[in-house]
């Protein structure tokens, strides 16, 4: 997927929502617990509840890995069900994956290859070559940390590089710039921390910023896009627990439904102050 297809999808769904599929079977509702598949009943309901309001889905693979091959079977059937029906949408493996060139070919080719993702989450600490791997890929995304949304992420993020005089995510999101481009990167950025928006998209002005921390971690919206947005948007804000957990009785999928309404109304009043629809 390009980026002006993704800034399609955002001027028609009037929306720059990822919904996070972070499914955990203690918290989905008791009755599809008899169900084959109970991840994947959970997925393909909300998915149905909440696709004409979300640009994209983002499936933390941790989610699934907890529950081995089963798990995997859950996951590798959202993907499948999201491509066959909803093929408009952005599909993001959050894997947070890093290592050497080597291993890291393989870790492209299962995300991308073999479980047809449109974009992966990596982490850059390993440097260049542990990233290019997956630059390789036409028409799909890396999506590097650059401020995480945690409590703890000045530990590595803020610390002050004398040698360049930047900031550590400054040196991310500076270095990378040589080894992909706004076609085939993007960043995170933790819509709990907004006051870096800026030093990035100093940096980055036409990149794709992933967002999470709305909604459950307590970012703003507000704060995320008027620190974040650009001429094309260039913001995907991720919300899981808030919109998959919003209840879980037999009603989960209407209320699913409105706490994902309410994020796409509050963003498309932002789109329409950033004249962007
Ligand atoms: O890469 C991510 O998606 C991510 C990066 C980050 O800095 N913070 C963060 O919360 N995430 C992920 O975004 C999701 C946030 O979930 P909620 O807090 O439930 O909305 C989880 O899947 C996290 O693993």
């Amino acid at each position: 997927m390009t980026a002006q297809e993704l800034f399609e999808q955002i001027k028609k769904k009037r929306s720059f929502l990822c919904v996070g599929l972070d499914t955990e079977l203690t918290k989905i509702p008791e009755h599809l617990l008899t169900k084959d598949d109970p991840m994947f009943e959970f997925n393909r309901k909300i998915i149905e509840a909440t696709h004409d309001l979300a640009i994209a889905y983002k499936l933390n693979l941790a989610f699934y890995e907890v529950h081995g091959a089963a798990g995997w079977n859950s996951l590798v059937k959202t993907v499948k069900y999201l491509k066959t029906h909803h093929p408009d949408v952005l599909v993001i493996a959050d894997a947070k994956r890093g290592d050497i060139a080597n291993t890291a070919r393989m870790y492209a080719k299962a995300y991308f290859h073999s479980l047809g993702c449109d974009a992966v989450t990596v982490s850059p600490y390993l440097g260049q070559d542990s990233v290019v791997p997956y630059l390789q890929y036409d028409g799909k995304w890396t999506i590097l940390l650059a401020i995480t949304s945690n409590e703890s992420f000045g530990d590595f993020q803020l610390v002050h590089n004398k040698q360049t005089g930047n900031l550590l995510f400054e040196d991310v999101v500076l270095k990378s710039m040589h080894w992909g481009s706004d076609a085939n990167m993007m960043f995170v950025v933790g819509a709990t921390h907004p006051e870096y928006f800026a030093a990035v998209r100093k940096h980055a002005p036409h990149h794709f910023l992933l967002v999470p921390g709305v909604g459950e971690q307590g970012g703003s919206l507000q704060k995320v896009a008027e620190n974040g947005m650009n001429d094309r948007c260039g913001l995907i804000v991720n919300s899981s627990r808030g919109i998959i957990y919003a209840d879980i009785t037999g009603n989960f999928t209407s209320e699913a439904r409105k706490r994902a309404l309410k994020l796409q109304q509050e963003m498309e009043v932002l789109l329409k102050q950033n004249g962007l629809v």
